[in-house]
């Protein structure tokens, strides 16, 4: 790793999913989800933070911040209150959160765009664009000259959060049930020879509108012109190749067209697997990382990184489940 002092640095964290809860398990039942540890472990990554020599100028959630079980227990607004206290006690003041298919059940989309999550409302610094479309929750914002960061709504064609009798509960529904023949749409459909992916088709699941991808493609054409670097973070990852399908968008191809479009694109950040996952397309040279998830990580390891930004690449530091890379920019 490289001794030089970085241009700046920012931390990153995955599916906290806290919930006041005993441990318990994925629906699968093969992973251990450690509900109050969550907890305690993002209370370490944040006393990092606040004790780095070089403290990261803002922090990354990629969403899934609290548990949907909160939802069941009446419990969502408490346990958001608890784990925003926690960001809030460290020296880190600029958090910018994703959301994930958990924020959604515990709050509508309605109620979240005017809540703490929503951090176009709570960021001191001057953001970039944000997309004008009435109710996604996607912006940009630029820490140094020549770096620009997105942070992009992989719900706001979905299922949840949405009254069902709107249209666009009623037109998600259409796209999910011409893959997804199941009663449960949860239950990812069986992939095909032809569809090997088709398991993303999953109510847990969700995917980027047009408007929103006409938005990215104009922000980014504006990257290119500046030859800025960007970073882009979702909750669901894009890439096949960084993540078990059932975990990838719905149109997780559009959204892979278009960082093979624009040059401007370094880095692609999501949560939701929680076992993480990293590959570099060369199609695009983009970084496809999916960040393991703090939920299903023991109480003495960790899972979060700390990221040391360089003109020509980014140094990241991980912290138990995650591993240290060097990822440079092609
Ligand atoms: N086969 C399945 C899987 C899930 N469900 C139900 O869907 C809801 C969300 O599932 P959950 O595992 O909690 O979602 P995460 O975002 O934590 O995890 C995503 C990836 O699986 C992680 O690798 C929940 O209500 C499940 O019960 C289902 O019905 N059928």
């Amino acid at each position: 790793m490289s001794a030089g002092a970085p241009l700046f640095t920012f931390g990153v964290i995955a599916d906290v999913q806290y919930a006041d809860l005993e441990d318990g398990s994925n629906f699968a039942r093969t992973r251990t989800r450690y509900y109050r540890n969550s907890l305690q472990l993002l209370r370490k990554a944040r006393e990092h933070w606040s004790g780095s020599a070089v403290r990261p100028e803002f922090v990354l959630q990629l969403g899934d911040l609290i548990d949907g079980f909160n939802a069941l227990h009446g419990a969502s607004r408490s346990a958001l209150d608890t784990v925003l206290r926690e960001f809030r006690s460290g020296v880190v003041d600029e958090v910018h959160h994703v959301w994930g298919n958990h924020e959604l059940y515990n709050f509508s989309r309605e109620e979240l765009l005017t809540s703490e999550l929503n951090s176009t409302l709570h960021v001191k610094r001057r953001l970039g664009e944000c997309c004008p479309g009435a109710d996604i929750y996607a912006y940009s914002f630029s820490p140094q000259p020549g770096f620009t960061f997105i942070v992009l709504d992989a719900y706001d064609m979905s299922l949840l959060g949405l009254e069902e009798s709107s249209e666009q509960y009623q037109s998600a529904l259409r796209l999910i049930q011409m893959y997804n023949s199941h009663q449960d749409l949860n239950s990812p459909p069986t992939p095909t020879e032809s569809e090997p992916l088709l398991q993303r088709y999953a109510k847990f699941n969700g995917g980027f509108s047009q408007e929103q991808l006409d938005w990215l493609d104009s922000v980014l054409s504006s990257a290119d012109d500046r030859q800025e670097k960007v970073t882009i973070v979702s909750h669901l990852p894009v890439h096949p190749d960084s993540t078990d399908p059932a975990c990838l968008a719905w149109n997780h191809g559009a959204l892979l067209g278009l960082l093979r479009r624009h040059c401007s694109v370094v880095l692609f950040m999501a949560g939701h697997d929680h076992d993480g996952g990293y590959c570099y397309d060369p199609e695009s040279g983009v970084h496809h990382l999916t960040l393991a998830g703090v939920i299903e990580t023991p109480p003495h390891s960790q899972a979060f990184g700390s990221v040391c930004v360089y003109p020509d690449r980014m140094e990241l530091t991980g912290h138990g489940r995650i591993s240290s890379q060097v990822l440079n920019f092609s």
